[in-house]
């Protein structure tokens, strides 16, 4: 049987997802954790924890450093709520135009009143079609393409930034989203700005004074990605200069609140049934095929390594990508008289993985000859379940 604990709500569709093979939330001493946007930077680590899936995109929750150091394998689900977020941001888009929260708070404060009258006295509410103008898109990935191919078919020209796109992701973004070489191309004569970046130490104010200033009059900003990445006191400067028309964003902060010309929602970009759903669901993916198999895809500290697993044992060892660690294991293998059936090896940055595969358990004493091989981090033994 295998611990899961979970942290934030985490959709019944996933847990559903896990084997009879699984049970959640009894123990703290898990195995494998399913979590949301819980903040691990000081949680303590049970010894057996060995897997932490996020359902989710952004990982910044994970201290991921430490965790690696721990031999805990750390995955996320990037894509899972990518289209929650892009109905979301085109929602917010149409809203700035209309300037949709002070027209439903001026109703809601006028609810008796004749609001016809005010309609061919004032012209505050006249808004902006989204047809035409321009929406500068930054950072490609699952949520910046999807937000760009539809705010395209919306009839906007888009110009997208992301000095990283991978070749996978370029497929999915239309031939009519005019790609910028840099920032302050992309942003300098947008109507709109919205921002789908991972928050990493170089994306940390990644808009800021000087990039909000490039941005033309009237623009509206928008950060549905991570608090930080977006200066917000930058930003309500530039909303007090009226250079900023409006800025709308999923990560409040004390500064944001009560402005007309500012709306924060409470960080519900993914907040769907059904990215939740995929999310969990992929999550308890992850952690099965992790724990039974220790096959790794798509892992954010740990390289891709998937062999089928046809034999009755298998080990698996996470460790420092230098040389002769496979020499040192394969020797202490052979010291102890078994016979390897076969084995593999991947690196990422400084981390290594091997599987090897075997016909006979291993020993306890072969298991603790093998952790205390310098570099080893941590050594994992599999019984084949099938
Ligand atoms: N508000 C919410 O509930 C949600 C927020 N997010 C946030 O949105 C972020 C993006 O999500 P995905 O698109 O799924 O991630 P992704 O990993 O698919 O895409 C991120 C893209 O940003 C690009 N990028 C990185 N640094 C950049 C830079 N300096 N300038 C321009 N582009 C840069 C990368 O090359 C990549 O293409 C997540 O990391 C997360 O922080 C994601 C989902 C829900
Ligand atoms: O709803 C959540 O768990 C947070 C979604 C999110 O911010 C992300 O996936 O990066």
């Amino acid at each position: 049987m295998y611990n899961v604990k979970t942290y934030n709500a985490i959709s019944p569709a996933g847990i559903d997802h896990l084997s009879n093979q699984y049970q959640v939330n009894k123990t703290d001493d898990a195995d494998a954790y399913l979590i949301r946007s819980v903040d691990l930077h000081e949680a303590d680590f049970p010894k057996q924890l060995k897997v932490i899936a996020r359902a989710g995109a952004g990982f910044n929750n994970i201290p991921l450093d430490r965790v690696t150091e721990a031999g805990i394998a750390a995955f996320n689900t990037p894509g899972s709520n990518a289209n929650a977020v892009k109905e979301l941001v085109i929602a917010m888009l149409v809203a700035s135009a209309r300037h949709m929260f002070a027209v439903t708070n001026f109703s809601a404060q006028h609810i008796h009143a004749d609001i016809s009258l005010m309609k061919k006295t004032d012209d505050r509410f006249k808004g902006t079609e989204l047809l035409g103008k321009k929406l500068a898109v930054i950072g490609l990935g699952h949520v910046g393409s999807l937000v760009a191919n539809a705010a395209r078919e919306l009839g906007m020209k888009v110009v997208g930034f992301d000095p990283f796109l991978s070749s996978d992701a370029a497929w999915h973004i239309s031939n009519q989203i005019e790609r910028a070489d840099s920032m302050k191309a992309a942003i300098k004569d947008a109507d709109f700005v919205t921002v789908h970046v991972p928050k990493t130490a170089e994306t940390t104010g990644l808009i800021g004074a000087e990039e909000i200033k490039a941005m033309k009059d009237g623009v509206h900003l928008l950060n549905y990605s991570r608090l930080g990445i977006v200066d917000n006191q930058a930003a309500v400067n530039a909303l007090d200069a009226k250079h900023v028309a409006s800025y709308i964003t999923d990560f409040g902060e004390d500064v944001l609140f009560n402005r007309e010309d500012v709306v924060v929602t409470p960080h519900i970009g993914g907040s769907t049934e059904e990215a939740e759903a995929n999310g969990s669901i992929r999550g308890a993916n992850i952690i099965m095929k992790y724990l039974e198999t220790g096959n790794v895809k798509g892992a954010l500290n740990l390289p891709d390594l998937n062999v089928p697993f046809n034999t009755p044992f298998r080990l698996t060892l996470i460790h420092q990508n230098i040389p002769n660690m496979v020499g040192q294991i394969a020797t202490k293998l052979a010291n102890n008289d078994l016979n390897i059936e076969g084995m593999s090896n991947a690196a990422k940055d400084k981390i290594a993985y091997t599987i090897i595969d075997l016909d006979e358990e291993p020993t306890e004493d072969l298991v603790d000859a093998l952790t205390q091989i310098n570099s080893i981090i941590r050594v994992r033994v599999i019984k084949n379940q099938k």
